[in-house]
């Protein structure tokens, strides 16, 4: 699914948290969406996830204007994996994956068809074993991954994830980007971790105080100026020794120049 994201603006209490975003994303490609606390990056994704209408601006998927599109039906394309996911029910973790069924079935019925789109989502998200788990018990990291697993039983053509690593073991982070970046669908992912959204990403859009300040080819966008610019961080970019894709060192932060 192809993304154009067209001079986006969202605003509360009359303050603007983002103004004149735009972005486009190709068809099966992992972007990265980069920016310091408070930058607009979980705005942006709500918006795009239809969650939030856009002030100004419009965010178009293969052409379509998403926020004009039925619920149900943009609800059957975009998955959208949010930061602090959680659920006041007592599900065990297969029914908070099967929940991402709920947008093909129009109601959830138990022991429908889909058990092997299920257990493929489970697998991919490695939650297999926790199949049979309440959910309330899981570590976070536990509920990242099963989060992961309804957004792929969903099906979607496009998948967005807000900080989806923040939680995971360094093993479970690299296996998580690995399977993403291996499912072809189209993906933007908020992310704080550089040195995963060098590794990981095709395209990266950095965002400060609500607006894009890079965008772009991974090598292009994540330059030292870069990083001291918007995250106030000294750091030499590399290329990595295996793969030669860029590779981040920090030095030290000038907390002088920390944002908010
Ligand atoms: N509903 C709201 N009411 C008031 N302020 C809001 C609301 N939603 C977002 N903001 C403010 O907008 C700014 C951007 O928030 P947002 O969550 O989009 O940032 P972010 O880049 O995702 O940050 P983080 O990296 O900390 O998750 C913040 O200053 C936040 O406090």
């Amino acid at each position: 699914m192809r993304v154009e994201v067209e001079a986006v603006a969202w605003s509360v209490g009359g303050r603007t948290i983002i103004d004149d975003i735009s972005l486009s994303v190709r068809p099966g490609t992992v972007t990265g969406l980069l920016g310091p606390n408070g930058s607009g990056k979980s705005t942006l994704l709500n918006v795009v996830a239809g969650l939030r209408s856009p002030a100004a601006g419009r965010v178009l998927v293969d052409g379509r204007d998403l926020h004009r599109m039925r619920p149900r039906l943009r609800a059957q394309q975009v998955a959208y994996v949010e930061q602090h996911a959680t659920t006041g029910l007592d599900l065990s973790v297969r029914e908070v994956v099967e929940l991402g069924r709920i947008p093909h079935r129009g109601r959830w019925r138990a022991g429908e068809d889909g058990a092997g789109r299920l257990a493929e989502a489970m697998r991919l998200a490695r939650i297999d074993q926790l199949a049979d788990r309440a959910w309330q018990t899981l570590s976070g990291g536990e509920r990242q991954r099963t989060q992961l697993a309804r957004a792929l039983a969903q099906e979607p053509s496009l998948l967005l994830l807000d900080e989806p690593t923040n939680h995971l073991d360094l093993g479970h982070q690299i296996d998580f980007m690995t399977t993403v970046r291996g499912l072809g669908i189209t993906t933007i992912a908020a992310l704080h971790d550089l040195e995963l959204a060098a590794a990981f990403c095709d395209r990266l859009v950095v965002l400060q105080d609500g607006g894009v300040v890079a965008s772009g080819a991974v090598a292009d966008v994540l330059t030292s100026e870069l990083v001291a610019e918007v995250y106030g961080v000294e750091a030499t970019i590399e290329a990595h020794p295996r793969t030669g894709r860029p590779h981040l060192v920090w030095h030290g932060v000038r907390v002088g120049d920390l944002v908010g």
